[in-house]
């Protein structure tokens, strides 16, 4: 096993420019193995290039190194233990999934064939079929399984659901958490449906216009912030004094989120509770002075 000492990702002053405009703007941040990360962020907030840099697609300023290597120089040779999936249909539409299987059998040296086929098994799509046949749903599956058949140690999923009902998402989330994820592999996953993840990560990373404005186990989310939902209206001054980043009326109801403030203290103006990752994006989207650095 990788032990946590040693970051199966690491950025320092990670920047990137783009059409002559900053897009990251410096981003510092480990990612121990055996971790499933959730990066959140708004539309252009620079995940996806964030993403691009650790899979060597793009060039930065400032240092990357993913399982020690420069992602951008070493790419061929890192693709053997790092796999994706992005929210850009990438498989060839034309071929039968039996052809993509040997294509990348042929392509990809820690690809297991066999396991994809039996991946395959318990769904729909037919090895005879064609990728443009199948529907969008069916092709993520495929594209799962494919992936899933990948030994790798990084598994980078941008958006990986965009466009699946409910029922596939949470199908495509339970099959990644109990047939693939173990203490070795490291999995990274952008999606602007959070919620539907938050069971299964052990971090998350907040970033706003370029800037990582969070980056924290879950474990220290529970103990760090608190959620309280005020129903009494004249609790609502008392509770203010404590100073919440963040405070909003839910269906005549006052909701704060409270940073580093004591539960105790708390629970004499109403009922708390630990925000999900959601409710904690958007106050923390809110808060005018960003933690930078803040691990
Ligand atoms: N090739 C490019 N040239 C110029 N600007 C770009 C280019 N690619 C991305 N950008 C800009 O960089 C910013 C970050 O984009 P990025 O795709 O990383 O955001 P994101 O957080 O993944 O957003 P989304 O949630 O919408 O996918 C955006 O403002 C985008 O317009």
């Amino acid at each position: 096993m990788t032990s946590e000492a040693e970051p199966i990702i690491t950025a320092r002053g990670l920047r990137k420019k783009l059409g002559g405009r900053e897009i990251l703007h410096g981003l510092d941040f480990d990612i121990p193995a055996g971790r499933i990360y959730g990066l959140v962020g708004h539309n252009g907030a620079g995940k996806t290039t964030t993403l691009n840099a650790i899979l060597g697609l793009t060039s930065c300023e400032g240092s990357i190194r993913v399982l020690g290597e420069d992602p951008f120089a070493r790419r061929a040779q890192l693709m053997r233990n790092v796999a994706f999936i992005s929210d850009v249909a990438s498989l060839p539409r034309f071929l039968r999934v039996r052809e993509l299987l040997t294509l990348v059998a042929n392509i990809h040296p820690s690809f297991d064939q066999a396991k994809a086929r039996q991946l395959l098994e318990g769904t729909d799509i037919r090895m005879q079929a064609r990728v443009k046949e199948l529907s969008k749903g069916m092709v993520a599956q495929l594209h799962l399984a494919v992936v899933m058949a990948i030994d790798a140690k990084l598994l980078v999923l941008d958006e990986p659901t965009l466009g699946l009902d409910i029922t596939y998402r949470k199908r495509f989330y339970r099959r990644l958490l109990e047939d693939y994820m173990t203490e070795e592999r490291t999995l990274l996953i952008t999606t602007h449906q959070v919620d539907e993840i938050e069971f299964m990560l052990s971090d998350i990373m907040f970033m706003r216009d370029g800037d990582l404005i969070l980056h924290m186990q879950m474990e220290a989310v529970n103990e760090k912030f608190s959620q309280l939902l005020i129903s009494d209206a004249t609790q609502k001054e008392p509770a203010r004094a404590l100073g919440p980043v963040f405070e909003e009326t839910r269906f005549g109801q006052t909701v704060m989120v409270f940073d580093g403030v004591d539960r105790q203290a708390l629970s004499a103006f109403g009922q708390v509770s630990t925000p999900t990752v959601s409710d904690l994006f958007v106050a923390l989207m809110e808060r005018p002075t960003s933690p930078r650095g803040e691990a």
